[in-house]
């Protein structure tokens, strides 16, 4: 790929393996999670999300999405137990998403897509930074959670309340004391697997966390998230939407289930 690469056909998920060989490999991700072929692990813990709103720092369109990141250097917004040993830190989250409300996440389930889907990134503590932990296969841990058609989603409100400050790529915007677990479902039951990232560098570090419950997002919302911009101020303008990675093959992996 000559260019940058994006979600539009010269340069999208059919043409990532040209700049980054690793688009095939062995455990690359988002998967289409098969409910009756995930097996029950008792041994699977409770998620343990703990986050720390004064973390939060800011928002970001970085021309793929937008992402809210957040202060790193303590251990005050972390992911403990369920599948992962030890403590992860949360770096930022973003979304991805449809041009219409029929498609738009990177799971799906048995065939589902939705709308829309949020990833919470975490970094193992046990390497020194999110750089260096994003290169180890225990080095990330991905929450993911789905968006579905229903009544509007008042905490994320706050988030697309900013989009006219982000609305082209490379801006930025002050967002402090905004509390991510008001973004998570009721029900933290979830499947979980060995993947990656799901945009280049697809790197395959990512121990993945989908919830089983999906959070409500109107139409009205989801045609907000649509109102964002691939294309910086003074390009030609180009709605964000349809920013997502199709399911990749399992290759042989198992998906767990933390629930019957
Ligand atoms: N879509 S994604 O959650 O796999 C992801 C994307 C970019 C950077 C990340 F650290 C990351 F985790
Ligand atoms: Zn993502």
């Amino acid at each position: 790929m000559s260019h940058a690469w994006g979600y539009a056909a010269d340069n999208g998920p059919d043409k990532w393996a040209d700049s980054f060989p690793v688009a095939n490999g062995a455990r690359q991700s988002p998967i289409d999670i098969i409910p009756g072929a995930s097996s029950y692990d008792a041994g699977l813990k409770p998620l343990q999300l703990k986050y720390d709103p004064s973390n939060c720092l800011e928002i970001l369109n970085n021309g793929h999405s937008f992402q809210v990141t957040f202060a790193d250097d303590t251990d005050s917004s972390t992911l403990k137990e369920g599948p992962i040993s030890g403590i992860y830190r949360l770096k930022q989250f973003h979304f991805h998403w449809g041009a219409s409300d029929d498609k738009g996440s990177e799971h799906t389930v048995a065939g589902t897509k939705y709308p829309a889907e949020l990833h919470l990134v975490h970094w193992n503590t046990k390497y020194p930074s999110f750089g260096e932990a994003a290169s180890k296969p225990d080095g990330l841990a991905v929450v993911g959670v789905f968006l579905k058609i229903g009544g509007a989603n008042a905490s994320l409100q706050k988030v697309l309340d900013t989009f006219s400050d982000i609305k082209a790529k490379g801006k930025q915007t002050t967002f402090a004391g905004f509390d991510p677990s008001t973004l998570l479902p009721g029900c933290l039951d979830y499947w979980t697997y060995d993947g990656s990232l799901t945009t280049p560098p697809l790197l395959e570090s990512v121990t993945w966390i989908v919830c089983k419950e999906s959070i409500s997002v109107s139409a009205e919302q989801m045609a907000k998230f649509r109102s964002l911009l691939f294309s910086a101020e003074g390009e030609k303008e180009c709605c964000m939407m349809d920013n997502y990675r199709p399911p990749q093959p399992l290759k042989g992996r198992s998906v767990r289930a933390s629930f019957k």
